[in-house]
């Protein structure tokens, strides 16, 4: 199959858009990339490093840096993001602009429950913190929203069908032409 344009998931740290990205993916025969992933490749250094020497700010100019740098692809990819792009004004031009945005939806209750190791987030550490942080991102998640899709107690491959059958309704996933 061939992607109109790139698919870009958002969400909350724990929403699956990881593993979702992943899944569809491979199950549709086309590129996906993770921007955490590509931005520690990148830079050389993981994104807890990144955060203890130059905080969340130095953080935050590198991510914009690697969106840009992914939503411009000649083939368009499947794309999971970090779990804050949507902080940056910038960023949220970015993935209306270009690309198809799906929100996967979680409660800091249940993403709390599916991260093991929370050490590499560095912010999710407390969980009265990051509940307060995924409230006030919901209205900013929901406003990059082309389709928003609830992943309470469904598996990584059921979200997965959820999202490829609302992408081919939208035209955004299509067969590929011979
Ligand atoms: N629907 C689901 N049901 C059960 N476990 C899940 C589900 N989605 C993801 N997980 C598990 O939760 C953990 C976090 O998932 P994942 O890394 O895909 O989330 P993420 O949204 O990419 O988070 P982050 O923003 O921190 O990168 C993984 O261990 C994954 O296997
Ligand atoms: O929600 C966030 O702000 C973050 C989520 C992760 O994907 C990483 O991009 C980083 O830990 C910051
Ligand atoms: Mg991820």
């Amino acid at each position: 199959m061939q992607l109109a344009c790139p698919v870009f998931f958002v969400g909350f740290m724990g929403a699956g858009k990881t593993s979702v990205a992943r899944r569809l993916a491979r199950t549709c025969g086309i590129s996906s990339v993770d921007m955490d992933t590509y931005l520690e490749r990148r830079e050389g250094k993981r994104v807890k490093e990144i955060f203890a020497e130059g905080g969340e700010d130095a953080f935050r100019a590198i991510e914009t840096d690697v969106l840009r740098e992914l939503s411009s692809k000649e083939e368009p990819l499947v794309i999971s993001c970090g779990g804050g792009v949507v902080l940056r004004e910038e960023n949220r031009e970015i993935l209306a602009e270009s690309g198809f945005v799906v929100h996967l939806q979680v409660t800091v209750h249940e993403a709390a429950s599916r991260i093991s190791d929370k050490s590499s987030r560095p912010l999710f550490q407390d969980i009265d913190a990051a509940r307060k942080r995924c409230l006030e991102r919901a209205p900013l998640y929901s406003g990059v929203a082309d389709v928003e899709i609830d992943t309470a107690g469904k598996s990584v491959p059921r979200i997965a069908r959820e999202v490829q059958r609302a992408l081919e309704k939208e035209g955004v996933l299509c067969q590929r032409r011979k």
